[in-house]
């Protein structure tokens, strides 16, 4: 199963940047709070595991997923504000709503970091219910807060390497 060849939540910490000075917004949606809080923890804890300092992480709530588009480019237009990380959980409903809002959240959030040059990380979980949103905050198919958290990491890293000079 796809999910069992790339995890995240394990990864190497050997070749992460110094983020000690890096400032970062964490976006967390509403819906589906048991999730979205596990995920912000997540997130939160890992990056202070990794350097970050609590004075520099920001966090922001959005009513739904599909606001953290609009609320991303607010932060990541800001001077102060490195990398932004959006999580969310929308979960399948009796209809096709949750396809409109994931697709709508995977192309905002995409132009949001095309458009202002900065990491903007989709951690938003798309499961069929609310157990397998469960098993991937925190659960068996690990944390995809962790992940997101990380990923922003690493992106800063390949932002500094590409811009440093030879
Ligand atoms: N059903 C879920 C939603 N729905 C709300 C939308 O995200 C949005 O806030 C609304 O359409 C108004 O613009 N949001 C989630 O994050 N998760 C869901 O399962
Ligand atoms: C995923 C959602 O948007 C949630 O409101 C459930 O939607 P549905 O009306 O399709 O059951």
């Amino acid at each position: 199963m796809a999910t069992d060849l790339k995890n995240l939540s394990v990864f190497s910490t050997d070749e992460l940047p110094d983020v000690s000075l890096r400032r970062f917004a964490i976006l967390v949606s509403e819906w589906n709070t048991e999730v979205t809080e596990a995920l912000f923890s997540g997130a939160y804890q890992t990056l202070l595991q990794h350097g970050a300092k609590a004075e520099n992480i920001i966090r922001g709530n959005v009513p739904g997923s599909y606001e953290l588009s609009l609320a991303s480019q607010w932060f990541a237009q800001r001077n102060d504000i490195d990398a932004v990380i959006a999580l969310g959980c929308v979960i399948q409903g009796e209809t096709k709503h949750n396809d409109y809002i994931n697709h709508a959240v995977a192309q905002g959030l995409t132009n949001v970091g095309l458009k202002t040059g900065k990491p903007v990380i989709f951690g938003v979980l798309t499961p069929n219910n609310q157990q397998q949103a469960l098993d991937r905050a925190g659960g068996k198919h690990g944390n995809k807060g962790d992940e997101a958290a990380i990923t922003a990491i690493k992106m800063l890293g390949l932002q500094q390497q590409v811009y440093s000079k030879f």
